[in-house]
């Protein structure tokens, strides 16, 4: 019988959760406090563990982290409020399974436990028929292209790739046609969720590289360490903990693409070495002093504004030139209006298929709803939210109330409302307005003036606060004390 922990500081949640998935064949235990849970972790293996993002001692990250730690083989489940969707995505690109929103309903919790269970199991029988010698994280991640048509513009694992009919939509489908033959390196850039995976991938699919491999490395979840041995792979006795020979990913991804997301993080010392593949295409594996030739081609992704990393030292500028020979800019949805219901169909088609649904589409009202709103999350947060309303649907067609109340009713106010004090909307909060006194109030000037540049910097260092703060030349203790006195929450 699977083992499920639940970590959640709300204890209904806690008894809720036990009753319902021992009715459901599970065996269950809880806590709420981090801590707690790491004792119970500490004692007896467990399957899956459902965590909540927000506990009273320690932060999702964290606890996502320490779980791992113990036990990389745990799936971990991230419960989130929905204004804390974008933090819950990091903790997915860090190896959570997948996050779901309070209010929890007992249908989707189901479907994700059963999912990450199952990834679980397949991810632990692939590794054990797998040779343990050459095994190497990054083969998890690499993702070998279909040896379909190249012509055709696949998105990863066969799924499909939408272009959109906005005219930024446009205008990336002339650009990944124009670049897609050449052996360019691409850099992409946009917010979190806009596809800057997808369209690498389209790219490689649809270039001559095509039938080999598409490796895709997060630099941003991967420690200074851990990159270098990822990247370039390292021979038996190199550091502590280096057991046998292990090919990186320059190695997996010879004669395809290797996709650098979250490029902006890699330490200078990763960088010299990116660079030096980048000018002679030779990597050279840690600990060894032979070198191999590779013929890979480079497409990067970030977040963060690379040009501002390069004017701070952050980023070496000869590489910044040589990855940035095109740049695709990927725009948030909010500005790509015209394409918001054609992917909400798409994503709609692929619940129907997942779950083993049949609805046929979305109302008037709920396509207004989805119109309208922010979208933070882009991409990513449009499927999750056309997911769980395809579940929640009972009838044919998805309405307003089975989307989450952010959406349905997003407090904005004029300043009329608020007897002239200016309203702004705040990025990880878009339904929370921000009210600041008139101009003529300096103090209040100044004040807004920081908030914005405080929010601005978050956004373009992908939430990190230490790099933030880095940015605003602050340290980080300051850089916490003015995100609590503007009441900004990551
Ligand atoms: N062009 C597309 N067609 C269909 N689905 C897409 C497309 N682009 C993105 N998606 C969907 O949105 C999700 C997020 O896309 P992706 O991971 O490429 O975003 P990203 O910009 O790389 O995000 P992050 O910066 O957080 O890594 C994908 O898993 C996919 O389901």
């Amino acid at each position: 019988m699977e083992k499920i922990l639940i970590i959640d500081d709300n204890n209904d949640i806690c008894l809720l959760l036990e009753r319902f998935l021992s009715k459901q064949g599970y065996k269950t235990a809880s806590a709420q406090r981090g801590e707690d849970g790491l004792i119970l972790l500490r004692k007896e293996p467990f399957e899956l563990v459902i965590c909540d993002f927000k506990l009273p001692d320690i932060d999702g990250l964290e606890m996502l982290r320490r779980i791992k730690v113990l036990n990389p083989a745990t799936a971990v489940i991230i419960i989130t409020g929905y204004s804390d969707v974008r933090v819950a995505v990091q903790t997915v690109k860090h190896g959570a399974y997948d996050y779901v929103t309070k209010p929890l309903y007992p249908d989707e919790i189901l479907y994700t436990i059963k999912g990450a269970l199952e990834r679980r199991s397949q991810s632990l029988s692939a590794s054990a028929s797998s040779s343990s010698a050459t095994a190497s994280p990054a083969t998890v991640a690499a993702k070998a292209a279909p040896k379909a048509a190249p012509k055709t513009p696949l998105a990863p694992n066969g799924k499909r790739f939408i272009f959109g009919k906005s005219r930024a939509a446009e205008q990336l489908q002339k650009h990944v046609e124009l670049i897609a033959p050449t052996n360019m390196s691409v850099i992409i850039t946009g917010e979190t969720g806009t596809g800057k995976e997808f369209v690498a991938n389209a790219i490689h699919l649809k270039s001559k590289r095509g039938d080999k491999p598409f490796v895709a490395i997060d630099c941003g979840a991967l420690s200074k360490e851990l990159a270098g041995s990822e990247l370039f792979g390292h021979v038996k006795g190199a550091f502590t903990g280096a057991l046998s020979d292990k090919a990186g990913s320059f190695e997996y991804a010879n004669g395809g693409t290797l996709f650098l997301d979250e490029v902006g993080n890699l330490s200078y010392d990763n960088q010299i070495k990116l660079l030096r593949v980048l000018q002679e295409r030779k990597i050279r594996r840690i600990g060894s002093n032979q070198d191999i030739a590779v013929d890979v081609r480079i497409i990067c992704a970030t977040n963060e504004d690379l040009r501002d990393a390069v004017r701070q030292g952050r980023f070496r500028e000869d590489i910044y030139h040589r990855i940035n020979e095109f740049e695709i800019h990927l725009s948030p949805l909010r500005e790509r209006k015209a394409d918001i219901m054609i992917f909400a169909e798409h994503f709609l088609e692929l619940a129907n298929e997942q779950l083993d649904k049949d609805i046929i589409g979305f109302d008037d009202e709920s396509r207004e709803k989805l119109k309208e709103y922010y979208w933070h999350g882009n991409l990513r947060e449009l499927q999750n939210v056309v997911k769980r309303a395809v579940l929640l649907t009972q009838g044919d067609y998805i309405e307003a109330d089975v989307l989450p109340q952010e959406i349905i009713s997003p407090q904005y106010l004029t300043p009329e409302d608020t007897g002239g004090a200016q309203v702004s909307y705040d990025p990880l909060r878009p339904g929370v307005p921000v009210i600041s006194q008139p101009a003529n109030n300096l103090k209040s000037v100044s004040e807004s003036a920081e908030r914005a540049a405080i929010l601005k910097v978050l956004e373009k260092t992908g939430y990190n606060k230490t790099k933030a703060a880095e940015v605003l030349n602050i340290d980080r203790k300051t850089l916490y004390n003015k995100l609590k006195a503007y009441d900004i929450h990551l």
